[in-house]
């Protein structure tokens, strides 16, 4: 399939998002005499989402969670993949569709504040956006803002205040107030909790829940909290190195996970171990990504790595209803006693 048509199949599925074999790389600068080095911060990453559906992106610092994120967000362009939203190729838009595309997806971040402007009253900062990008008239942009404010669960008189006025969760809310502002049919939320206590994550998660049912909202969600991933995820995807090595429905994942390393990152989540499944803790470090290992990429820290997989790189292979990129994925099932 050619890059265009392979980008305009989100329109056939009614997916808000299709991304196919997404890649990354970065150069990185060796100095006058050398070479610039090649980072692959994310390598042939593909999924759907669904409207009213949350894919969870969940993996180690440095996996390419955010570099994800901002390929999707349009702030970069992939290397080499294909992008389609709304139906609409995001690769190769002119501007004019990219303006569009542009606002069929917003981001929220982990450290809301850092991007709200200090100077500006919260109205303002809503208003804004309908100012640079919609006709309305003044009178029109203060309602919407007004009533985006209470969907978010804010007081109208939060309108006047500044950021620093606001509590974390607050402040998380009116992040979510402002990318909901154009209404996009895609949310990406990069550890949107992350940096709240846990009492005010639940309140948040569960405000996110209640948009997505009210708006049939689209989030692609990036965390490595497992723990938070579980309340609010349909489908997680797995990422080591900048590599997919498991993606599935949340049960599955949970319940049955089948690669050695999402085995190891529930092990290592309190309560999320699971009853009688062997623990596998990881050892050694998250190699570099300018010098990733040759094969699997996560064969230097698997415990049931063989030659095989120090050599060859797996394929993503559909098994026990989920994709899962590991040779020996049905031989530590069997070994385990947990076969399908
Ligand atoms: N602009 C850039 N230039 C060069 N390398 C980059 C750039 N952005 C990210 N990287 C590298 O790409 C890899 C993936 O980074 P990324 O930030 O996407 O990971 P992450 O999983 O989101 O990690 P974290 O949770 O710490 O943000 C890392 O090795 C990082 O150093």
């Amino acid at each position: 399939m050619n890059a265009a048509a392979s980008a305009t199949q989100g329109a056939g599925t009614g997916a808000v998002i299709e991304a196919h074999r997404l890649q990354r790389i970065y150069q990185i600068p060796q100095g006058l005499l050398r070479p610039p080095a090649r980072l692959h911060a994310v390598s042939d990453v593909s999924f759907s989402i669904q409207p009213g559906k949350t894919l969870a992106v969940v993996g180690e610092s440095g996996c390419g969670k955010s570099t994800l994120a901002r390929m999707v967000t349009l702030i970069e362009p992939p290397t080499s993949g294909t992008l389609a939203l709304g139906g609409m190729d995001a690769v190769h838009a002119g501007p004019e569709e990219r303006r569009k595309l542009r606002q069929m997806v917003q981001l929220v971040f982990q450290n809301p504040y850092g991007s709200l402007n200090p100077r500006k009253r919260i109205g303002q900062i809503l208003e804004a956006l309908l100012q640079i990008n919609t006709r309305l008239g003044a009178a029109e942009r203060r309602d919407a803002a007004r009533a985006m404010l209470a969907r978010v669960g804010l007081r109208p008189e939060h309108y006047e205040r500044y950021p620093h006025m606001f509590s974390g969760g607050q402040r998380q809310r009116i992040a979510i107030a402002r990318a909901l502002m154009l209404q996009p049919r895609l949310v990406v939320a990069d550890e949107p909790v992350s940096a709240l206590d846990v009492s005010i994550q639940a309140q948040v998660l569960n405000l996110l829940a209640d948009l997505q049912r009210e708006l049939g909202l689209a989030y692609l969600f990036i965390s490595h909290d497992l723990g938070v991933v579980r309340h609010i995820a349909d489908e997680v995807l797995v990422m080591y190195l900048g590599h997919t090595v498991e993606h599935g429905s949340k049960e599955a994942i949970f319940e049955r996970p089948r690669h050695p390393y999402t085995q190891a990152l529930l092990a290592a989540t309190p309560g999320l171990a699971g009853g009688g499944r062997r623990r596998i803790v990881l050892k050694g470090e998250l190699p570099s990504p300018l010098n990733p290992p040759a094969g699997c990429v996560f064969s230097t820290r698997c415990a049931w790595a063989t030659d095989r997989c120090r050599a060859e790189r797996p394929p993503q292979q559909t098994f026990d209803g989920r994709q899962v990129a590991c040779f020996e994925a049905q031989n530590i099932a069997a070994a385990t006693g947990d076969e399908p």
